[in-house]
């Protein structure tokens, strides 16, 4: 007899390899496979077997370790507050997240600007740990991923079925990418404790690849669930919490776990939603964890793109030539991060705000 238990969900893989290698068609099922996860997830894997190999971020992750195990002095011999408070080292619980300290300590970096000033928010130097070789590996992972994130921006857009002239103007506003890398240390989570590795929270930007070393059960993302419960009102909320499932997003080999942030929900129109997730690492092990967020120009100004507009607009009555309602008004990113950023840290929460 056929069971009725629903399939216990998880996170599609897709493989950017058609995209970046193939013909037509393969590009064109890739970037179908990147509308569907992003409708329905905002989260997925990325096969970036043929782009990195998996030595490679093993390395970065061993360079990480080499840093994290230092002296707290030496760490802090490379601490935010050195720089423009937004660049560099921060202490275990120094990061924050709805109002809860975050059990981790991370090394931040910016796209570099062509003028820094760290009396300027976010204006100031990336500063990297004095240990062998870790500069340039990551210099050239920052390399790799930029190229990954116009790759797969290129693919969504086509996915969301712009013509070449729509991806022009979109392109214009991702291609000297104000990116963000932040390399990430977890240790274990008391037992006994309650409280987060990394709170819940949606990424600000446009593509986040995230590489974890391998440990299991750590990162989670919430997949809102509309019918979970018969007393939920028709929104999908109960008393105005949303209702749904939070799922492992536990490490492939050769994947990254890519997900959609803030300004992909406005650039759709709400089409694509931003995924909650969050870190909750019991382990007993030492994680690590390296996201590289790619971002739009810091001077982009973000709105809703005509073509997820039509998408939205599909189904019509005969002779409505209404425009579809935009639900999003437009944001200039660096503005949208400046804010973000200010409202994450211990020592200075909102710390942006009166600058
Ligand atoms: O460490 C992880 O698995 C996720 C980290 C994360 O979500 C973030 O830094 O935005
Ligand atoms: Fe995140």
């Amino acid at each position: 007899m056929a069971s009725s238990a629903k399939p216990i969900a998880s996170l599609p893989v897709i493989n950017i390899t058609p995209w970046i290698e193939s013909d037509q068609k393969g590009r064109l099922s890739t970037a179908a496979a990147l509308h569907a996860a992003c409708l329905d997830y905002g989260f997925f894997y990325l096969d970036i077997s043929s782009v990195a190999d998996p030595s490679e971020p093993k390395e970065l992750a061993r360079l990480a370790r080499e840093f994290f195990a230092l002296p707290q002095d030496q760490k802090d011999a490379i601490s935010l507050a050195h720089q423009d408070r937004a660049r560099g080292y921060q202490r275990l619980k120094e990061n924050i997240t709805n109002g809860l300290a975050d059990n981790h300590e991370a090394i931040d970096f910016y796209r570099p600007v062509e003028t820094p000033d760290k009396s300027r928010p976010l204006w100031g130097e990336n500063q990297w740990p004095d240990v062998p070789n870790f500069r340039v590996k990551y210099e050239a992972w920052i390399a790799k991923m930029k190229r990954l994130g116009m790759a797969v921006m290129e693919a969504m857009a086509t996915g969301l079925g712009m013509t070449s002239d729509e991806w022009e103007i979109l392109r214009a506003q991702v291609d000297d990418s104000f990116w963000v890398m932040r390399i990430i240390g977890y240790p274990p989570l008391p037992n006994d404790q309650a409280g987060f590795s990394c709170g819940a929270h949606k990424d600000y930007g446009c593509l986040t690849f995230l590489w974890a070393d391998p440990t299991k059960s750590a990162l989670q993302v919430f997949l809102p669930q509309p019918d979970a419960t018969s007393s939920s009102n028709s929104d999908g909320t109960q008393n105005g919490i949303e209702q749904g499932i939070w799922i492992n997003a536990d490490p492939i080999p050769g994947c990254v776990v890519c997900n959609i942030g803030e300004m992909w929900e406005i650039w759709t129109n709400g089409l694509y939603k931003s995924t909650l997730h969050r870190v909750i690492h019991r382990g007993s092990n030492y994680r690590v964890s390296i996201p590289f967020f790619f971002e739009p120009n810091f001077d982009a100004m973000i709105t809703p793109l005509s073509a997820a507009l039509r998408l939205q607009n599909g189904v019509r009555k005969p002779g409505d030539d209404s425009e579809p309602t935009k639900k999003y008004t437009p944001t200039r990113y660096g503005d949208f991060l400046m804010k973000k950023v200010g409202g994450n840290f211990a020592t200075g929460k909102g710390r942006y705000a009166d600058d």
